[in-house]
């Protein structure tokens, strides 16, 4: 689940782009990178595995010269970890082009054929990205103008558009012109603008992946860009945008809410945490009625994202809300890491139980989500060494059985803990005295409720509809041969020599 960021300034905005993508750090974790346009019409990039504050020393900030760039922070859902696939990428034709995404492509092995057998196209990575990029590039190749006019870029993406199938929130910015932002025509992943008026009452855009990246920069939210809709700010400041789709929905990322986004973000107007919130008071109300037998002595959170539903749920069943974990603060998210063992690993460094919490206590845990029982397997095992009696478990999401194909990385069924198993089986498989979980129509108002306009989430993860279409289960089994844990090790190694374009140290 990348974080895309944007920024057409007056003065210098690399370190503007670099504190955007620290507070988008929670998105991606494996690689960041940065592209600016320097007084010459140069692109200058760094980019490079690692996070934000490790990527860019000061060397590299000097080099990011000028007032118009993008920046990204990767989470791997396509392709390898390799650095090679690092974002943004580059084409040199039409103009020069960079570009930045979230999301997944999902017909990305028809797209590379065409690309190279229509447009004669080299595609040089595994990434999808990449791909997206110069079927977005053909599109633009189409007209012979120089400039190109607002209306040549959005007819480009409306065509771009109905060429790729998936998920995307993307920025780019083209030589002599200006940043570009699109989504896609179901604004899976989001994307917001907005606005900083700075002296001589000028004004500077941001686009970017949450609004809490604007507030920190102190950029006020105009709004969220529309599903299919197109953002277009020339390099001096002009603002236009189109809706660039013929067959547009709002069908959001559920798991925004549940998981990845900061609770401090507004997303398609609705607050993060407030929907948080709304999930801990549907689930404990749901524990209250169902489990009205159990013994609960205290509520305890698996930090972090759970802690704001877990202190609802405690305040629903009246029962004490302790935080029984000791969390490591300079451990990452556990769950965006790549490979099994390195999640298995960090669980039990970043998290440490406090046996005072724990000792001949019936513990009701919370957790927002549980996808491959990693997180749940390692915390019972340690608060049952630390002498708790009873452990009982509640997710705030339901149970999650299908692969995600839009930019989350749970491509097989068959490494998720609910997969083929009932709840009483998941409780057995990671230990749980007892587990309960949200039911999904809970969840899905815990966030409609706050945005009449929105009426479907994207769910797949628990409900197996795919809205983009093109699922099926051939694909799903190809994408499983591509990306299963054994498989990505392999593939990270193959495309580790490939850097072209980038400046390295
Ligand atoms: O069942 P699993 O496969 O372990 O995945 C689910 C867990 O992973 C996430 O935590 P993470 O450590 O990534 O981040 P957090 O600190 O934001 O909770 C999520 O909050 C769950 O705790
Ligand atoms: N999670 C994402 O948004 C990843 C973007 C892109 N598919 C990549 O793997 O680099
Ligand atoms: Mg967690």
């Amino acid at each position: 689940m990348c974080g895309v960021v944007g920024i057409v300034g007056c003065s210098a905005v690399n370190q503007s782009i670099y504190d955007a993508l620290t507070v988008l750090q929670h998105r991606g974790q494996d690689a960041a990178g940065i592209v600016t346009i320097d007084n010459q019409n140069r692109f200058r990039l760094r980019k490079a595995n690692g996070l934000v504050k490790d990527v860019f020393q000061e060397h590299h900030m000097q080099r990011l010269q000028g007032n118009l760039g993008i920046g990204h922070v990767r989470y791997p859902t396509a392709g390898s970890s390799s650095p090679s696939e690092a974002q943004p990428f580059y084409v040199n034709s039409p103009y020069g082009i960079t570009l930045a995404h979230n999301g997944n492509l999902t017909n990305t092995d028809q797209l590379r054929n065409k690309v190279f057998q229509l447009a004669k196209r080299h595609v040089n990575t595994n990434s999808d990205s990449e791909v997206l990029l110069n079927i977005f590039a053909n599109e633009l190749d189409k007209f012979p103008t120089f400039p190109l006019t607002a209306d040549n870029i959005f007819s480009a993406i409306h065509n771009v558009h109905s060429i790729i199938k998936g998920a995307y929130a993307c920025v780019a910015i083209i030589i002599g012109h200006g940043l570009v932002a699109f989504r896609d025509p179901y604004g899976i992943r989001p994307l917001v603008i907005g606005k900083r008026v700075v002296e001589n009452q000028k004004v500077e855009y941001m686009v970017a992946s949450e609004s809490v990246a604007l507030d920190i920069l102190d950029f006020e939210l105009i709004r969220d860009v529309e599903p299919g809709e197109a953002i277009y700010i020339t390099q001096d400041g002009q603002l236009h945008s189109k809706q660039c789709s013929d067959n547009y929905k709002y069908y959001p990322c559920i798991f925004e809410y549940v998981y990845f986004a900061r609770p401090d973000s507004l997303i398609n107007g609705v607050s993060v945490y407030q929907s948080r919130i709304e999930m801990g008071k549907k689930l404990g109300e749901k524990i209250a009625k169902e489990w009205q037998n159990v013994d609960i002595d205290v509520v305890i959170p698996i930090p972090e994202t759970s802690c704001d539903a877990a202190l609802e749920i405690a305040r629903i069943l009246n029962k004490p809300y302790r935080q029984g974990f000791v969390k490591n603060r300079y451990v990452g998210r556990t769950f965006i890491m790549p490979g099994q063992s390195a999640r298995r690993l960090s669980v039990r460094r970043k998290l440490n139980a406090n046996r005072i919490e724990f000792e001949g206590k019936n513990v009701l845990l919370v957790d927002d989500s549980i996808v491959r029982g990693t997180t749940s397997k390692e915390i019972l095992e340690m608060v049952r060494s630390v002498g708790a009696k009873k452990v009982y478990l509640a997710s705030a999401a339901p149970e999650i059985r299908h692969p995600n194909v839009y930019g989350i990385d749970m491509p097989v069924a068959s490494e998720l803990i609910a997969y083929n198993r009932t709840v009483d089986e998941i409780a057995q498989a990671i230990g749980a005295d007892k587990l309960i979980f949200q039911d999904l129509s809970d969840l899905i108002d815990s966030i409609t409720e706050q945005n009449s306009n929105i009426h479907h989430l994207e769910c797949s993860v628990f409900d197996g509809i795919y809205v983009t279409g093109g699922i099926d289960d051939s694909y799903l089994l190809s994408l499983e041969q591509k990306r299963s844990e054994s498989k990505k090790l392999r593939t990270s190694k193959e495309s580790e020599n490939l850097e072209i374009y980038n400046e390295g140290q």
